[in-house]
């Protein structure tokens, strides 16, 4: 089978640093966005000037505005919308896609009416359809200059991740295959809200010990919930768990991170969103983590306190306080049973 046509459905940073990969191994790529206006300026400029500023966008990739014109004869669809658009997209294409269009997501979150993840939605709209996600520590800002990035790819079917890690593979752009659909989708949409909790540590002047604590305990909040989800807990300590998480926590790229550093700074939702001008994904799935939290009965501190910092106005602060006066516990509690251990 040939693979060497794509479509992108959505023209952010991050699909145009996919679509720079793709075209920069043989792909014949098609990248489509929603608005005139941003086609006339990639088309007048040669950038994408809002969302991948200083890169040239090659005449090779061509824009489109007409998704169902952008979706005919190519094998793969990528999704790089946000999350919370995905459904959206899929009810628009779904009535002229072929059975063995494969689509490949690249969104990070969970969808908040219905706590579903994307392969979950997929499973609603498309059911036959094949589907990989693709997710791992990537910010488009480095894709799209060709720094060496890892990634992985997770399919139910071995046969679509080995194909799509095929299709994305470059000498700087490394894939990795993974079975474990929930859990690399869970990775990815969960590390967001903790790289915003360590862009509010890092706002209100805290240190590199604040980072390090918020990612060592975040990785674990993020594990507990996804094990409850059906997820493999290894998936969280490989590229889509723990790796993402450190880039997302660490870069100044981070939507995430820099929209934290606003609020630990004293501005509110609004302003910082304005100020980002991208999509920050870790406002929205706070809010379903910390329901699903409840839901599966996992306790997910930090999660919770940075869902009381975005929903309830509580002083970020007092977040940090109530972080550091929980009652005591052993580091390994859900390993060691300190009723029966003798130690
Ligand atoms: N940026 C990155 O480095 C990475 C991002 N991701 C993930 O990729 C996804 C997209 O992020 P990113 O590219 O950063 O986001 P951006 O904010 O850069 O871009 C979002 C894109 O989606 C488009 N869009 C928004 N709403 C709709 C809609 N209703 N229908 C069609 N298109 C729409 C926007 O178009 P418009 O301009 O018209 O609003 C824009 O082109 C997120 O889930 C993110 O977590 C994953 C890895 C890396
Ligand atoms: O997922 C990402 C990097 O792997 C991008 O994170 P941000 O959306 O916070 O920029």
């Amino acid at each position: 089978m040939d693979y060497s046509s794509v479509v992108v459905l959505g023209a952010g940073s991050w699909g145009t640093a996919l679509g720079l990969v793709l075209t920069s191994n043989g792909h014949s790529v098609k990248l489509w966005m929603r608005r005139k206006e941003q086609y006339d300026l990639i088309i007048k400029t040669g950038k994408n000037g809002k969302y991948l500023p200083g890169i040239e966008i090659p005449k090779d990739i061509q824009l489109y505005t007409d998704i169902i014109d952008a979706i005919k004869d190519t094998k793969i669809i990528l999704l790089t919308v946000p999350t919370q658009k995905i459904r959206e997209v899929i009810k628009t294409i779904k009535p002229f896609i072929k059975p063995d269009q494969i689509i490949v997501n690249a969104a990070k979150g969970i969808e908040q009416k219905s706590q579903l993840r994307i392969s979950q939605i997929m499973q609603e709209e498309l059911p036959s359809q094949p589907y990989a996600v693709l997710s791992g520590p990537s910010h488009a800002e480095e894709v799209a200059r060709n720094m060496p990035t890892t990634v992985v790819v997770a399919s139910e079917k071995r046969e679509i991740a080995e194909t799509i890690q095929d299709v994305f593979m470059t000498s700087t752009f490394r894939v990795y295959t993974n079975p474990d659909v929930a859990g690399v989708e869970l990775g990815g949409a969960l590390k967001n809200v903790i790289a915003f909790g360590a862009g509010i540590a890092d706002g209100l002047g805290f240190g590199d010990n604040a980072r390090a604590a918020l990612m060592t305990r975040g990785i674990r909040e993020i594990a507990r919930l996804g094990k409850a989800m059906g997820a493999d807990i290894a998936t969280f300590a490989g590229l889509s768990g723990i790796g993402d998480l450190i880039v997302t926590c660490t870069s100044m790229h981070s939507r995430n991170r820099r929209a934290g550093i606003l609020i630990g700074k004293g501005k509110n939702l609004e302003e910082t969103l304005k100020e980002i001008g991208m999509v920050v994904e870790g406002i929205t799935t706070t809010n379903v983590a910390y329901e699903l939290a409840i839901k599966h009965g996992i306790e997910m501190p930090i999660t919770e306190e940075i869902y009381k910092v975005i929903y309830e106005g509580r002083d970020p602060k007092d977040a940090v306080t109530n972080l550091m006066s929980r009652s005591r516990k052993h580091e390994m509690e859900e390993i060691v049973d300190m009723n029966n251990v003798e130690w």
